[in-house]
């Protein structure tokens, strides 16, 4: 069977990919089960990735980004779906994600190109978000398809390039794809961002004063200067006593981004401007807890069913009520390159690690409060051979 395996994978590579020669082992960060930091586990022998479909790239990775994801992901947030996207038919049952790689954002250098992918060469300079259900970045190398990759902007090293695209890819969709906003309507649109000084936040404000809006955020007294030197207007202390009762003093808004959850659903709905098409969207959902508790197809029906009851309730009252999620996307990236270059977006890196201290840097994600993004540096790109 190990033999057959074998001859299948070098004929997939052989039928796909534009090279003739692969490693077989390479070093990473990897886990063999969910736990605290002591499961992660520095191997030299991960599984060298493969061009499984022509559209796909293997990128060598030069910067790693972290985002609170990897953290859950570590502890088990997501198995259920995440495994059974890798192994649809679930052939090798429970536990097939493993050995797993974190790490979502990657900035690097392609090595190798599927023979379908066209707007790529060999030794481009990329950056991506990479699927949860797919290996991370905490390797040497990756494998991401071509429609999940950009080319990186000029402008950013590759440590700058990594803090990026999972939070912009995170945001474009929650405020173009669910909220509606893009640079043509957003000129004067009233924007509250609940929980602004972390990745997407700080992402977040960036991308909608480039493109005009007004833009209120919530965070804790020592970010202010922080999230007003990226450019929010109005700042609200969340700590200084119950954050609603300064909110419900400013004029209404046309979209709220709720990156906080919890209870904030009881009271900032009332915040938006009714009957006017304002929207609510939270990137806080139980779609993954439902899947992981109650197996996939309750989880599914349970969080269709959550979600359409408070969408009908808040439509009622004249706003929409949206879920946000995450989506993958390099056309997304490439509007996004432009506007790093043109110096309307800067990357926010709170902190960088080397390869070596992954675990630190775990550790560091886990304190919170975060002020931007933290880095892995794995390579250089002058190390590409
Ligand atoms: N559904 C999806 O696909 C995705 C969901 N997410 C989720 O979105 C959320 C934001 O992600 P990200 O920005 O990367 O997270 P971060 O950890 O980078 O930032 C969260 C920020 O919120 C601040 N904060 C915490 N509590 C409050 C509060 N009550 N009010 C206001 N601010 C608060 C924290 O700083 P401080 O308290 O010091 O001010 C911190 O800086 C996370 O919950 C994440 O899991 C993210 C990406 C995709």
């Amino acid at each position: 069977q190990i033999i057959c395996q074998i001859w299948l994978t070098e004929k997939m590579h052989r039928q796909f990919s534009t090279t003739k020669s692969y490693l077989n082992i390479m070093p990473a960060w990897v886990i063999d089960k969910y736990g605290g930091n002591d499961v992660l586990r520095f191997t030299k022998n991960a599984a060298f990735p493969i061009i499984n479909y022509p559209n796909e790239v293997i990128v060598k990775v030069c910067a790693a980004g972290l985002n609170p994801l990897d953290v859950s992901m570590r502890a088990g947030y997501g198995a259920a779906t995440l495994s059974m996207k890798r192994d649809p038919l679930n052939i090798k049952q429970t536990g097939n994600e493993f050995p797993l790689i974190l790490g979502r954002d990657v900035s690097g250098v392609i090595m190798e190109c599927g023979l379908d992918v066209k707007y790529f060469k060999e030794r481009d300079e990329v950056w991506a978000a990479i699927p949860p259900w797919k290996q991370g970045s905490l390797a040497e190398f990756v494998v991401l398809s071509g429609n999940e990759i950009s080319l990186k902007p000029k402008s950013l090293n590759h440590v700058e390039a990594a803090s990026l695209p999972y939070v912009a890819n995170t945001a474009w969709s929650v405020l173009v794809n669910t909220g509606g906003l893009n640079k043509e309507n957003c000129a004067n649109k009233r924007i509250l961002i609940l929980g602004g000084s972390g990745g997407v936040g700080t992402f977040a404000i960036q991308m909608l004063k480039a493109w005009g809006g007004h833009v209120t955020v919530t965070c804790s007294q020592n970010a202010e200067h922080f999230v007003r030197d990226l450019g929010a207007d109005h700042v609200v202390d969340y700590t200084a006593g119950p954050v609603e009762e300064p909110l419900r003093a400013l004029e209404k808004f046309d979209l709220i981004l709720d990156n906080i959850g919890g209870d904030t659903e009881r009271w900032a709905l009332e915040l938006l401007k009714p009957w006017t098409g304002a929207k609510y969207v939270t990137l806080v959902t139980p779609f993954l807890q439902n899947t992981d508790r109650l197996g996939i197809a309750d989880g599914m029906m349970q969080t269709a069913a959550t979600m359409t009851t408070k969408a009908l309730k808040h439509l009622l009252k004249g706003v929409h009520y949206r879920w946000g999620f995450f989506a993958p996307s390099g056309p997304a990236l490439d509007e996004i390159r432009e506007m790093v270059d043109e110096g309307q977006i800067r990357p926010v890196v709170e902190e960088i690690f080397s390869f070596s201290q992954v675990p630190k840097a775990f550790e560091k994600m886990e304190r919170g409060h975060a002020r931007g993004k933290t880095v892995v540096q794995i390579s250089k790109p002058g190390d590409v051979s």
